[in-house]
């Protein structure tokens, strides 16, 4: 059984997969610490127990070949179902992407690309920092406040620039935009990639999108 936030169909909206038309499954719960600024707080607690059929058969009906497994912190239920999920769709022939902070480690074998998404919180990072390398991509919240330090961590962790994206932290549209020219300008002197929200630029703070 999996503990479930909700599903919908939408497009991807950040990272390396950003306008592909994708089928969308929240999982609840989320692991300390939390971040202040978080988007989803409705996901650290409400859920419903959901199983691993019913949400393979809900992809299968909304007839999408790209699913992406988000929450709160999705590998948190790894061995309670996500493994058999995880599975399941790549027999089925389904794309798989994970988002995850990478505070829990990314299991061995993981079938599905996952994208880590690294916090920096309280003056420290919170990764496991073992499984990173298990990671296809790493897209970091960035802000005037923490630049230096992602720059720091991805020297440190010897990441390749390649594969790191900078997303502008806002969950309002206004404060998207308000940020936008520093994070590219970060990117351009750091060779880094730029992540947009596609879809807070489009619908805001609307949920489920
Ligand atoms: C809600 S999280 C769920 C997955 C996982 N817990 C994580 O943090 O990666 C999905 C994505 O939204 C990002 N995010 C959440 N709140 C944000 C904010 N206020 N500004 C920018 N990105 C945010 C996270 O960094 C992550 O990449
Ligand atoms: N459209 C859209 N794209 C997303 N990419 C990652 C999301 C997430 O909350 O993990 C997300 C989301 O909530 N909506
Ligand atoms: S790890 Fe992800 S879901 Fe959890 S509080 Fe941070 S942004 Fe929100
Ligand atoms: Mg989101």
């Amino acid at each position: 059984m999996l503990i479930l936030h909700e599903i919908f169909a939408s497009l991807q909206g950040e990272g390396p997969h950003t306008g592909r038309p994708a089928f969308f499954i929240r999982l609840s719960g989320c692991v300390a610490p939390l971040c202040p600024w978080c988007d989803t707080k409705g996901a650290w607690d409400q859920g419903s127990e959901t199983s691993v059929a019913s949400l393979v058969s809900a992809v299968k009906e909304s007839g999408h070949r790209f699913v992406v497994i988000t929450g709160g912190e999705p590998l948190r239920q790894w061995e309670t179902g996500l493994n058999e999920l995880d599975r399941a769709l790549f027999d089925l022939g389904v794309a798989v992407q994970y988002e995850t902070s990478g505070k829990v480690p990314i299991p061995e074998g993981i079938c599905g690309e996952v994208i880590c998404s690294p916090k920096y919180l309280a003056g420290a990072w919170h990764v496991d920092s073992e499984s990173l390398s298990r990671a296809h991509h790493y897209k970091f919240v960035a802000c005037e406040e923490t630049a230096t330090a992602i720059d720091a961590f991805v020297n440190a962790e010897h990441l390749d620039k390649d594969r790191v994206w900078l997303m502008p932290k806002g969950m309002t549209r206004e404060e998207q935009i308000e940020r936008l020219p520093f994070v590219w300008d970060h990117c351009v002197t750091n060779g880094y990639r730029l992540a947009s929200r596609l879809h807070i630029l489009a619908f805001d703070t609307k949920k489920g999108i």
